[in-house]
């Protein structure tokens, strides 16, 4: 694998100029973003003007047309499908709306599962996983299979599973769209909360203003461009 190196520190993870489309349909065109390590970024915007899109770009999930995408200082657009899900796997964790546990495994289990497909021992893997439900008040619940959890339990866990590998930034696309608002809060709150002890990098797309007010830092995505007047202070520091 070869990946381009970035000599000087900046930030953490960064998007340069970024174009996406959906066969005719473009999706970004030329969106710019700065994340520093341990900011909660907040990614905002009307329906349909590419916060999705943006976030699996910035993840890894989805490589875009044209411009570049920087991870602590190694290119992210660049490397091939093994290196993104490895990066995914080991750096990354994920909490979307619905649909990232697997429903008919317990809470314990789905925490779990990260560390045992990056080949944790199995002692100490479901050790951990218990400890994160704990943290995030799922104590007693580990046994339970998730699929009859409520959405602001299951939420929890699938935050401890994001943490459970100690990833260095978590992606969340909408966390709490399926909540009420007392549930979302405390999801909001747990996550956020967790991610400053851990010093864990948070980058949230949501439509959500009370969820936007728990971030350091809110983006505005429009027709698929970004404002964000922190990526010019950095604009050309990645292109090297
Ligand atoms: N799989 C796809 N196929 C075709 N077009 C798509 C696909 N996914 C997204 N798009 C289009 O790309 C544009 C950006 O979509 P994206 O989901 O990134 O926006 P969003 O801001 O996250 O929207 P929302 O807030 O409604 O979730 C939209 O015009 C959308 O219709």
């Amino acid at each position: 694998m070869t990946i381009d190196a970035l000599p000087a520190p900046g930030p953490l993870l960064r998007a340069d100029s970024i174009s996406r489309s959906y066969g005719r349909t473009p999706a970004l065109r030329e969106a710019s973003l700065s994340v520093t390590a341990g900011e909660i970024l907040a990614i905002m915007g009307p329906s349909g003007s590419g916060k999705s899109t943006l976030l699996h770009c910035l993840a890894g999930i989805f490589t875009p047309d044209t411009g570049q995408v920087w991870f602590d200082g190694h290119r992210l657009d660049t490397l091939g499908d093994a290196g993104r899900s490895r990066l995914r796997r080991t750096a990354f964790g994920f909490v979307f709306q619905f649909g990232q546990l697997v429903p008919e495994l317990t809470a314990a289990d789905n925490v779990a599962l990260p560390l045992l497909l990056g080949r944790t021992g199995r002692r100490h893997a479901y050790q951990r996983a218990r400890g994160w439900l704990e943290r995030l008040e799922l104590d007693g619940l580990g046994e339970r299979r998730t699929g009859e959890l409520s959405g602001g339990q299951a939420q929890r866990v699938a935050i401890a599973r994001a943490l459970v590998t100690r990833p260095k930034v978590i992606f969340a696309d909408e966390p709490t769209g399926a909540l009420d608002s007392l549930a979302g809060e405390k999801v909001m709150d747990l996550l956020v909360g967790l991610a400053r002890q851990e010093g864990v990098t948070v980058i949230v797309v949501t439509h959500d203003s009370r969820v936007a007010a728990c971030a350091d830092r809110e983006v505005i995505v429009r027709d698929g461009k970004v404002t964000d007047p922190y990526a010019d202070e950095y604009a050309g520091e990645a292109v090297r």
